[in-house]
């Protein structure tokens, strides 16, 4: 194994993993730290994914360093941590606790972090994260449910995490190339910087600080950070070109959609898939927290749904999320909801439903853990960061695609079964 990777979300793992191996990595992708005697075959790279974006800090980091000595001892020679496109992360962490203890582990001196992710629209120009067109505290991730971010400057919400000093490397030098980032690195840290911030607005940015990555024994970011990094080993002769998969044999079985995000691209999708005609139930959580509506009726809904794959959302806008925030609390609603999605995924493949489309990170979290998966095989990618995925594991095989609440195309809940063979 080369490079080893640890992911705050299931989905966000899904999309490193996507990343990787579009740039020619042999890649698995595992449900939490694997079990003794876990196959990982011939995999050029490992990407564990917690579950840790919103668990206290402490919590985050003593299951990120486990996962980094299962990757250390499997043979990793870089590690990577995965979070957010976006930053997700609340005031006290995790993605500063988690980079200080993950320095502390390697011994290393300096790291960088580059949310960047052009494909999707996340850009950041002079330390300030923009998702499309706005700043990230103007976008719709000023009212996520459970991290709304409302500071812009990634260099002052990252050190509001951690005690070691944050930099950045603007993008006048990241546009001079590999080596400009690369003497910035060595600048920053005779200065005593321990974290970078660093610019980027296309992948030819991206590409350049990979290649200045190439020996920073730690490398935290967004996927798109990663887009360089595979060809550092193969610079170094230690990894071959590997074509990705354009179609993926799934398990023959029905399928089902299970929608519990609330971000702006997957209420769009639901849009267009209600008004599509797909058959959909609307999940109200107030109604899950009364009993009235639970896993047997929801799972009776999706089996004698008619037509293509039915839709299971909790998805609402903002004004009704903190509605029910106010009535149940934020952490009792998303808990609850992601309870019944779980509950509904594990009666549906009991009843021999092998086809799951997933869409929100924590959804994805509890679906996945409560389906018993242990890792994946990554299959073809249905839109920028997600791909299908085959499970792996003592279970019966499952095909799965977990999708980030703010990707994918309007219409992914209608086209992404094409790609299954
Ligand atoms: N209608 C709702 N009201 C309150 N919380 C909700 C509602 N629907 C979903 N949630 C919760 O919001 C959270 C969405 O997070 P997540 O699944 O990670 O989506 P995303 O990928 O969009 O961030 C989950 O904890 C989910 O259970
Ligand atoms: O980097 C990204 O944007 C995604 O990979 C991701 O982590 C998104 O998380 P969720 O929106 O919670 O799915």
């Amino acid at each position: 194994m080369l490079l080893g990777a640890i992911a705050d979300d299931l989905t966000g793992a899904s999309d490193l993993a996507l990343m990787l191996s579009r740039e020619g990595m042999k890649t698995v992708q595992t449900v939490g730290i694997p079990p003794a005697g876990f196959d990982a075959g011939a995999a050029d790279a490992v990407v564990v994914s917690l579950k840790s974006r919103t668990i206290p800090a402490a919590e985050a980091v003593e299951q990120s360093l486990a996962a980094a000595e299962w990757l250390l001892a499997t043979g990793a020679r870089q590690l990577f941590f995965k979070y957010c496109s976006t930053f997700d992360s609340t005031p006290v962490g995790n993605i500063g606790p988690v980079t200080e203890a993950l320095l502390g582990r390697l011994g290393a001196g300096l790291t960088l972090a580059c949310p960047a992710f052009p494909t999707n629209r996340r850009t950041v120009y002079l330390g300030y994260l923009f998702v499309g067109d706005e700043l990230l505290s103007e976008s719709p991730m000023k009212d996520h449910p459970l991290t709304p971010m409302r500071d812009p400057s990634l260099v002052r919400v990252l050190q509001a995490q951690t005690t070691l000093p944050v930099g950045l490397v603007a993008h006048e030098r990241v546009r001079r190339g590999a080596d400009a980032v690369a003497a910035a690195f060595s600048q920053a840290e005779r200065a005593g910087q321990r974290i970078v911030i660093v610019d980027a607005i296309d992948d030819t940015d991206l590409r350049a600080i990979g290649t200045a990555a190439r020996d920073m024994a730690l490398v935290t970011g967004g996927s798109g950070i990663a887009i360089g990094l595979p060809e550092n080993f193969r610079r170094a002769g230690l990894l071959a070109a590997a074509a990705p998969s354009a179609r993926m044999v799934a398990p023959p079985g029905r399928a089902v959609i299970l929608a519990g995000s609330c971000s702006a691209a997957t209420r769009k999708q639901v849009a267009t898939a209600v008004a599509s005609g797909t058959a959909a139930l609307r999940i109200d959580p107030l109604a899950v927290a009364s009993g009235s509506l639970g896993v047997e009726e929801v799972a009776a809904f999706a089996e004698t749904a008619t037509g293509g794959p039915p839709l299971i959302y909790a998805s609402a806008d903002p004004a009704e999320v903190a509605a029910v925030q106010e009535k149940l609390g934020r952490e009792h609603a998303g808990a609850l909801v992601e309870g019944l999605m779980a509950g509904v995924a594990c009666r549906l493949a009991e009843r021999g439903f092998t086809r799951f489309l997933v869409a929100g990170g924590e959804t994805s979290g509890a679906v996945v853990q409560a389906l018993g998966v242990e890792g994946f095989a990554i299959g073809p990618e249905i839109d920028p960061g997600v791909p299908w995925m085959l499970s792996l594991g003592a279970g019966r095989p499952l095909a799965l695609a977990l999708k980030s609440g703010n990707f994918g195309a309007p219409d992914i809940f209608a086209k992404a079964w094409d790609l299954l063979a």
